[in-house]
């Protein structure tokens, strides 16, 4: 069986990094979603990133943010893809694709059928789609919640045509049984490896990668 990838979002220190890349994450996700306690600001990024180990996939994590704000991010930090958390069209992916260069990962939050049927539209322009559970009405981030979705939902799911990753309120004791539920391959926790809102906990990141790859 291939390795579960394993997506670390929301790293904020070298030693958050260094857990990530000694448990063998595929990637990692840089914040910088100002109202997050897990963001980061773009000087810390760059320096984050211009000292990760390579073979670490580096991810920024954005939330609608205009041309203006992307060309600060992408000029400074080196990435290796980007992650579209708002409401982003099919429009906007396509012309951040173009205009950065960059694959891109478009995020689509889940509470029902319909917003299933939703991501073919996506993955015809997406290079990856994220799977996350919809964030709750009264939430003041569209993710990062720790909430999960009814993962039966994704067995209506055609095939799609680029990778897609799972998200939402996985954590070290739920993500074996997500796995095996949904087949997916690729995975990805903010909250759920911390040991206080935006703290990293590296015994829970090394056993949420262990974890996912034991099924
Ligand atoms: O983590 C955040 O603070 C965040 C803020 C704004 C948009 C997205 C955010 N996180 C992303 O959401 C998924 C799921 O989070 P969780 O594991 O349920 O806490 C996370 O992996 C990030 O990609």
């Amino acid at each position: 069986m291939t390795k579960i990838r394993a997506k670390i979002c929301g790293v904020k220190t070298p030693q958050d990094i260094a857990v990530c890349a000694e448990a063998d994450a595929a990637y990692i996700g840089f914040n910088f979603f100002a109202k997050s306690p897990r963001s980061v600001d773009i000087p810390t990024a760059t320096q984050l990133a211009v000292d990760a180990p390579v073979g670490l996939a580096k991810v920024a994590l954005v939330v609608n943010f205009d041309n203006e704000a992307l060309d600060a991010i992408t000029a400074s930090v080196p990435l290796d893809m980007l992650q579209l958390h708002g409401a982003e069209t099919p429009e906007r992916v396509a012309e951040v694709k173009a205009r950065y260069g960059l694959p891109v990962m478009k995020v689509l939050g889940i509470s029902s059928a319909e917003d299933v049927a939703k991501i073919d539209l996506y993955a015809q322009v997406a290079d990856q789609i994220l799977v996350d559970a919809k964030a709750p009405k009264d939430a003041v981030l569209p993710g990062g919640n720790g909430v999960t979705f009814d993962w039966s939902l994704l067995r209506a799911k055609k095939y799609w045509q680029c990778p897609w990753m799972l998200a939402g309120g996985l954590n070290p004791d739920n993500v074996a049984e997500a796995v095996r539920a949904t087949g997916v391959r690729q995975v990805d926790v903010a909250s759920g490896v911390e040991s206080a809102p935006g703290v990293k906990d590296p015994e829970l990141i090394r056993a949420f990668v262990a974890a996912a790859n034991s099924v």
